[in-house]
This record gives structure tokens, C-alpha cells and sequence, in this order.
């Protein structure tokens, strides 16, 4: 490799966060960053062009493993020191002609994130009081500013349009809103999913008898009123806006802007009062751009996009005890306490399903624990980490010895079994390709 081009991918790598190590295909240390030499206190004019297993247990080595197996890993979770966390991915690196040529980790340090989580999780007291009704989480960033947003937002009326993943917290944030302007008033929703289209308008804004030509007692002056009246002086909830039928996104569009409308069938002007909030997913543009989403009603709107819960965890334990607490004041039951690596799962979890899966996650560990100990096995498979240890239990008779150890023992092995490898590696306990690699890797051919 060229000086310069050296000089360049030092930069990126002391540049970035993860702590990246890469060895050649004889174990020995090319590439160490300023992110490694820190996890590991270990400094770069020591380690590199020296065997990484002089430095650590072979048994915590990823980078064996994957040059052993050919797969990469990913997610692997290891505590390399007592107060560290890490998250591992490690993949062999082969050259054109598919050869071995050496293996590269990458590992990040999420102990920030699971010392936070800890402290919180374990000690529930230390959180801020419970100062909205409903209480919203917002210890990050992303939903403070939210939170304080909406704040101002709530003595203007202005029409909100929450855009988010499903489960993000949308519908609270609405209720939110509307403890905060028209708590006496009604809160009401219209899901445009759980409808009919055709029967949105009508319900939306009620319509004129003789327009649909039936009689009904219940009907006053010949009308049927719609939600945008029902609502009052409260809040209406359109949910899945995106499903709404678009003459009716346009007719709701104007309705906002001039603060009336018409019932179906009906030609005379209504005025309504109701604060208008509605809610979609994140890619309502899509819906804009393919004309099946008025340009017009988007940006009737003021919009407020809410993260999912993986760009937010510094939520997540608040949000776990809130849940917690909930349900152990529903079930009379003590909250539990979490295991370190369980806080480590829920916070390095994607939550596809965010709040609605993590709320079912709660109220799973709170109905499995008997005692008050909640470890990675109550966890839903999904969410379970692979820990180093767990996935080093295979090759385990070997890897946690020393090289030289190791090599005697490929060497006794290989003895008893007259140089038989198959045999000899099952007698060690290892698969032939990774005997074949130890094999290369101490010269022993
Ligand atoms: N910031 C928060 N703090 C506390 N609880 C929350 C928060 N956000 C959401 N929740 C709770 O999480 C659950 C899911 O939230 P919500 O129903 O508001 O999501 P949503 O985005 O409206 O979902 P969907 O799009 O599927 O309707 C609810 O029980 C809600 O009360």
C-alpha cells in the first residue's frame, strides 16, 4: 500500500468512534485505532506487528474465529473489562483469488448507554417527577424539543401533523396536547385505516339528510352532524391521514385553512371550533409525490416528525420504568431488576415495533418474574444479545488456552491420531477446517 494511501485510512480510522482492530491471516496486528487504544489502554507502537494473542485470551478473539469459520458475526456482545460494553462485528477479509488474507473487528463501546440505562433502571427514585398528565418520556433530546414545541404550540390551534413509525408515541403526544388546552373538551379520533372511504366525508362532516336520502329520528333540522363538530372545543385525532380518499383531504384542507365546512350535500357554511391533529407514517412525501396525498393539506399542517425508539435511547429506561411501574402497581408485584446485559439488549435492540413492542416486552418480563431478577433468558428471542462467552462455547477446549498450549496439544493430538486430521480434530473438540487453520496459522503442516 502506497504512504499516502496509508496516511488516509489512518485518518479514517482514528477519525471513527469504534474501536477497529485488523490483523493478517497469522494473527499479527496491522491496524489498531485511536478508538482501540483507548477501550483497551493498549497503545499502537506496542501492539501493532505483534500476534494479537500475546495481548489477549485467544478466547476473546473474534478475529480467530471468523478467519476460522470464513462467516463475519455481527452484534456479538462482550464486556472486555469489568465497566466496558462492547458490540462486535468482525469479518474475514479475503483477496481476488479468494484467498485468506487476514480479519478486521469492529467494536462498538455502547457502555455510555448501558451505564445510563443501569442507573436508571436500578434506581427508579432518581427520576424526575412525573410532571405530564399523560406522562411523556422525553429525556432525549429529539423529544424534549418536542415536548416543548408542542408546549408553545398548544394556545394557537394550530392543525399538527405527527409523522413517525407506528408505535413511536404519536397518539400520546396527542393527548398530551390536549391535557394541556382542552382537557374538560373532548378528545375524539378518526381512523382513516378502520373506515370505509366512502363513508369518511359523512363522518368527518356529517351530511344533509335528503343527500342520501334517508330519514332518521335521530336527526335534527334534517342534518347528521360529523366528528368536526362532535369534537367541540376539543381535539379531533385524524389517524393514517395517508388513507384518507384525496377529494376529502382536499375538502378537509379547506376546511382548515377558512375554519368552516360543508356537510355532505349540504351548501351551507359551518364553522367549527376543535383543534385538528392528525397522525402518519414517515414517508407521507411518497404519498405526495405519486398524487395520492394533497400537497395542499401536508402543508395546512405543522409537521412534527417523532424518531423511532432506536435513534432515541437515551428514552428507553425511563420509558421501562414507566411501564414498569404501571404494571406492578396493576399487579401488586415489586418492579424487578434487570440484568446488565438485559438493559445492554433493550438498548441495543432495533424495536421495529417501538413502543408497542417494548410496552409488550414489559409486560412480559413483569408477568414472568417470580423473583425480582429478570435475566437475558426471560427475554423474547429477538432481543436476546449473543454474548462472547455463548458463542465461543463451541470451540471452547481450545480457545481459551494459550497459542503454545494450543499448538502442543494440535501436536499431541495429530501424534495419537497418526496424522490423521478428522480424527484429530475430533479428539480436540474442534471442526477440520478450524484444525486445518490452526494447522497454517502455527506452521504445523
Ligand atoms: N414518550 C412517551 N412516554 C410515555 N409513554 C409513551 C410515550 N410515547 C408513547 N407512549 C406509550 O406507548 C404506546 C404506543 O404509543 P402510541 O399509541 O402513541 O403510538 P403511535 O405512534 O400513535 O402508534 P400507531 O401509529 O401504531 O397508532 C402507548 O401506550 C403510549 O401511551
Amino acid at each position: 500500500m502506497h504512504q499516502y494511501e496509508k496516511a488516509f485510512l489512518n485518518g479514517i480510522l482514528d477519525f471513527v468512534n469504534d474501536a477497529v482492530t485488523c490483523v493478517n491471516r497469522e494473527g499479527v496486528v496491522i491496524f489498531w485505532n485511536r478508538a482501540a487504544e483507548h477501550m483497551y489502554g493498549i497503545p499502537k507502537e506496542q501492539i501493532i506487528g505483534k500476534r494479537i494473542g500475546e495481548f489477549f485470551q485467544k478466547g476473546s478473539l473474534m478475529l480467530y474465529q471468523v478467519m476460522e469459520t470464513g462467516c463475519p458475526v455481527f452484534q456479538v456482545y462482550h464486556t472486555p473489562q469489568p465497566d466496558t460494553h462492547v458490540l462486535i462485528n468482525a469479518t474475514p477479509i479475503f483477496n481476488d483469488s479468494s484467498e485468506l488474507i487476514g480479519a478486521i473487528s469492529v467494536e462498538q463501546n455502547i457502555t455510555s448507554t448501558v451505564k445510563l440505562s443501569e442507573d436508571l433502571f436500578q434506581s427508579p427514585g432518581k427520576q424526575n417527577p412525573k410532571i405530564s398528565i399523560p406522562f411523556i418520556v422525553q429525556r432525549s433530546a429529539q423529544m424534549k424539543q418536542t415536548v416543548d414545541y408542542l408546549t408553545q404550540t398548544a394556545k394557537l390551534n394550530v392543525p399538527i401533523l405527527f409523522l413517525g413509525e407506528t408505535g413511536v408515541g404519536k397518539q400520546a403526544l396527542a393527548y398530551f396536547l390536549h391535557s394541556l388546552g382542552s382537557a374538560g373538551d373532548p378528545f375524539l379520533t378518526l381512523n382513516c385505516e378502520a373506515l370505509p372511504p366512502g363513508l369518511l366525508d359523512a363522518e368527518l362532516f356529517g351530511y344533509q339528510e335528503d343527500f342520501l336520502n334517508v330519514h332518521r329520528p335521530d336527526m335534527q333540522s334534517g342534518e347528521r352532524q360529523g366528528k368536526l363538530d362532535h369534537a367541540q372545543n376539543g381535539i379531533l385525532y385524524i389517524k393514517n391521514i395517508h388513507a384518507m380518499p384525496l377529494p376529502t383531504q382536499v375538502r378537509l384542507a379547506n376546511a382548515i385553512r377558512d375554519r368552516r365546512f360543508f356537510r355532505v350535500g349540504g351548501m351551507k357554511p359551518i364553522s367549527f371550533t376543535c383543534r385538528i391533529l392528525a397522525s402518519s407514517h414517515p414517508n407521507l412525501m411518497n404519498h405526495i409525490k405519486d398524487d395520492t396525498f394533497s400537497k395542499e393539506l401536508y402543508y395546512t399542517f405543522h409537521l412534527v416528525s417523532i424518531p423511532a425508539l432506536k435513534d432515541r435511547i437515551e428514552d428507553i429506561p425511563e420509558l421501562g420504568i414507566h411501564f414498569l411501574e404501571d404494571l406492578s402497581v396493576k399487579l401488586g408485584k415489586p418492579i424487578p431488576r434487570l440484568s446488565t446485559n438485559v438493559i445492554a439488549a433493550l438498548a441495543t435492540y432495533e424495536w421495529p415495533g417501538n413502543l408497542h413492542e417494548f410496552k409488550n416486552v414489559m409486560e412480559r418480563l413483569m408477568l414472568q418474574a417470580k423473583e425480582t431478577d429478570i435475566t437475558l433468558e426471560h427475554l423474547p428471542e429477538s432481543l436476546r444479545l449473543i454474548t462472547l462467552s455463548e458463542f465461543f462455547e463451541e470451540s471452547k477446549q481450545l480457545t481459551d488456552l494459550s497459542e503454545e498450549m494450543e499448538r502442543k496439544m494440535i501436536g499431541e493430538a495429530l501424534k495419537r491420531t497418526n496424522g490423521n486430521k478428522a480424527n484429530a480434530a475430533r479428539l480436540l473438540g474442534i471442526s477440520r477446517g478450524s484444525l486445518y487453520y490452526k494447522m497454517k496459522l502455527y506452521n504445523m503442516s
